[in-house]
């Protein structure tokens, strides 16, 4: 049979405890067999300004992996033209390991913007994505509400951010509950987002 990937895209800017608790949970509770957190340099979206250096936040990734078999950290979008097309990393993938079957991962922030990536329904003819709950302003498009490749999974709610997270270390609060414990001690070496 087939492997079932789950591919976790994000910034990791940096990689938080929500970040844990979704992967986890996706690879605890589903059909996936692994996950794979891949570090995007730089989102579509996304201005890169406040951005760490890719292989920093890499770095991040693998050290907040520790200890879990079954999550991945990969750096396959650094070798990619940027900004990074979802959909054509997925056909690198693809192309690259024939008989995984990738899914997709997200919050449901992200849901609610996927009507304005490249070429969203070829993403969506090809591949399931599974939508973690998350609390965002905006509306999710209605040709995504009932759409039978989108998986809504029924979890707790994780209210931890990023952009939280480097607005407290900016002004200089206590941020270690919300971070891997090696995550928090790199950030604090390395004196980053102060
Ligand atoms: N607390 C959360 N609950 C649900 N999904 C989340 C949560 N945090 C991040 N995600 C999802 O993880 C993926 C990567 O997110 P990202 O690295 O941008 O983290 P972020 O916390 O949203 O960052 P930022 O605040 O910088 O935008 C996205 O699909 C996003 O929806
Ligand atoms: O392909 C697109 O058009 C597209 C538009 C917006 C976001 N994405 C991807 O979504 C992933 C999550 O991004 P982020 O910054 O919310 O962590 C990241 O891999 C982005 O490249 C992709």
């Amino acid at each position: 049979m087939n492997r079932k990937v789950g591919l976790f895209f994000g910034s990791f800017n940096p990689i938080h405890t929500g970040h844990l608790i979704i992967a986890n949970h996706m690879v605890e509770n589903s059909d996936l067999d692994e996950v794979w957190l891949i570090v995007t340099p730089h989102n579509p979206l996304k201005k890169k300004s406040t951005l760490l250096d890719n292989h920093h936040r890499l770095e991040m990734v693998y050290k907040a992996c520790e200890g879990y078999e079954k999550l991945k950290p990969s750096d396959i979008e650094f070798g990619l033209k940027q900004p990074n097309y979802t959909v054509d990393t997925l056909a690198h993938l693809q192309e690259k390991y024939p008989t995984n079957d990738f899914c997709l991962i997200m919050g449901e922030d992200n849901l609610k913007s996927l009507h304005r990536w490249k070429n969203y329904e070829v993403i969506l003819e090809h591949h399931e994505i599974y939508v973690y709950p998350r609390i965002a302003s905006g509306k999710t498009s209605e040709e995504f509400k009932d759409h039978a490749k989108i998986v809504r999974v029924d979890a707790p709610i994780v209210e931890i951010s990023a952009t939280f997270i480097r607005k407290s270390i900016a002004e200089k609060k206590n941020v270690r509950p919300l971070l891997a414990a090696k995550v928090w001690e790199y950030i604090d070496l390395m004196n980053f987002y102060k």
